[in-house]
């Protein structure tokens, strides 16, 4: 089937990178689009030989030119490989938007635009970076000096998910290529187009053989599981299902490795009776149906004040009503499919659940109808249900798709207890004009992050994470720093 967002030429066929090289394997899977199911290229799968070799690289890299390049340096070449991106960011827009049929004004505003900040950012901040000094005299009268370096952990393996393919990806290389690690990167089998760019864009930076390396497959019996039981690598960061992450780690503990994780949410929106009533429902619409509500910050719970609560359902529905679901180029477009088949299953299961729990459906629930080759993609409407309780499954497990469930609620400490009443804690986003209450409440929300009167607003400096099931660790400015580093104490008797 042809295909209207095809891959640039450059990704004709899409091969491992491993030491400088592109590898082809010969073991095949197609990478397919998810606006109508045409195959848009073949996707060379890593075997566990490979992975191997793509640590082993790594591993050697450590002690190659990268290793004796000065902090100065490393920035500089951070610098070159977001300079990279930029010429080739028309490129970088078409594969996000073959891979994941979402719009191109999001590709470009948001995936490939995070895809060089996240370059520029650490490339800055590795060269402000410090360390803490410490004086000290002895009960014996010995005058100490500590103070902390910061070498590299080593290889670091990154695993990352679809739903914002480049953005969360440079997002865990660029800090652990500007702390000196070298890594192996294992994107989402779903969306493997914009790594293999970037690993052409490492290539043309002058990344020095090894330093980048880049394997193709799936999870289980596939490259994920060969890279993060890999002996030889020192360090694991991912971002996807809570699931996964256990997983991850089980197989971590056996070698003692750092882990930072990033994992699912069933974040809330709380809105008060006195928030400003339009900018709410402007961002719960953001906030539940951005990337097709494909983000782990999207709200799936919507919490809102008695009061205003039915005249909130009502100017919720008519604004999701109104989202254009369709093609990527189309003007005003808001939502693109779903990435797969198999996740639209998932979701309509969903759709399917809430009903038999007893929700009420207050718009979507389905899928549209096109009456063209969109039929055969992974398309679902923007979905709304109230009425459910919060022990509900829909109400408590991360559907990952364009979902909300509103309920009502009456005092803020019953919304701070409901809110908090999950197994996940990433994110929130609180909706008031009261300066004391959006303090008060924000501080007692157990999220590793909280908007008020706004939501996915990123300051890359600022601490990124979740609490509970939705992750382990802080990623992020000097966060990132942090995990991708090891700090020395260095204690020195004068
Ligand atoms: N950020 C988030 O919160 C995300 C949540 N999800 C949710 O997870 C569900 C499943 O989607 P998946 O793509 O399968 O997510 P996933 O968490 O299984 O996959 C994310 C990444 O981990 C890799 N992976 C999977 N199993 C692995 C293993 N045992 N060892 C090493 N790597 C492994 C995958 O190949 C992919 O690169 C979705 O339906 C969605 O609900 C998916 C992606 C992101
Ligand atoms: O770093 C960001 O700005 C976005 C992060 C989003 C995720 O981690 C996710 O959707 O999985």
């Amino acid at each position: 089937m042809n295909h209207r967002f095809p891959l640039p030429d450059s990704l004709a066929e899409l091969r491992n990178y491993v030491n400088g090289e592109f590898v082809a394997t010969g073991k095949l899977f197609a990478n397919v689009s998810p606006i109508n199911g045409a195959v848009l290229a073949q996707v060379h799968e890593a075997d566990a030989a490979l992975a191997d070799r793509a640590v082993k690289s790594a591993k050697a890299a450590l002690d190659g030119p990268w290793g004796s390049m000065s902090v100065a340096e490393r920035a500089a070449v951070l610098d070159k490989v977001a300079d990279a991106i930029e010429r080739r960011y028309d490129e970088f827009v078409a594969a996000e938007v073959a891979d994941t049929g979402r719009s191109i004004e999001q590709a470009r505003t948001l995936d490939v635009y995070r895809g060089v900040a996240n370059f520029r950012t650490f490339a800055d901040l590795v060269k402000v970076a410090g360390g803490e000094t410490y004086d000290m005299r002895t009960a014996s009268g010995h005058d100490v000096m500590n103070y902390t370096v910061r070498k590299p952990h080593g290889v670091i393996a990154i695993i990352s998910p679809w739903n914002l393919p480049l953005l969360l990806l440079t997002w865990k290389v660029a800090p652990a290529l500007a702390c000196g690690n070298t890594v192996v990167v294992k994107p989402s089998e779903e969306t493997p187009s914009s790594a293999t760019l970037l690993a052409q864009v490492m290539d043309e930076a002058g990344v020095p053989p090894g330093v980048f390396n880049l394997l193709h497959g799936f999870g289980p019996d596939s490259a994920g599981e060969f890279l993060t039981g890999h002996p030889d690598i020192d360090a694991i960061t991912f971002t996807g299902e809570s699931s996964t992450g256990s997983t991850i780690m089980k197989v971590a503990a056996e070698g003692v490795k750092e882990v930072s994780f990033e994992l699912g949410g069933k974040n809330a929106a709380v809105v008060f009776a006195d928030a400003d009533f339009d900018a709410a429902v402007a961002g719960v619409i953001r906030s539940s149906f951005t990337n097709s509500g494909q983000v782990c910050l999207c709200s799936e719970r919507v919490y809102v004040e008695r009061p205003i609560f039915d005249r909130f359902v009502a100017a919720l529905k008519e604004k999701a009503e109104a989202l254009k679901v369709g093609y990527p180029d189309e003007p005003g477009v808001d939502m693109g499919p779903l990435i797969s088949k198999g996740h639209r299953d998932k979701v309509l299961s969903y759709y399917k659940l809430a009903l038999e729990e007893g929700a009420t459906l207050v718009c979507g629930g389905g899928v549209p109808a096109f009456g063209d080759e969109r039929d055969e993609g992974a398309f679902v409407q923007p979905t709304i249900w109230t009425g459910l309780p919060d022990t509900a499954r829909c109400v408590r497990e991360e559907v990952f798709g364009p979902v909300c469930h509103i309920a009502p609620f009456d005092t803020d400490e019953e919304v701070i207890a409901r809110v908090n009443d999950s197994p996940y804690g990433l994110a929130a986003s609180v909706w008031t004009t009261s300066l004391k209450r959006a303090h008060n409440v924000s501080r007692r929300l157990r999220t590793g992050i909280t908007w008020v009167n706004t939501w996915f607003l990123r300051d890359l400096r600022t601490p990124f994470g979740g609490a509970k099931q939705s992750g382990l660790g802080r990623e992020g400015g000097q966060y990132s720093l942090d995990f991708y580093s090891e700090i020395s104490n260095i204690s020195i008797q004068l």
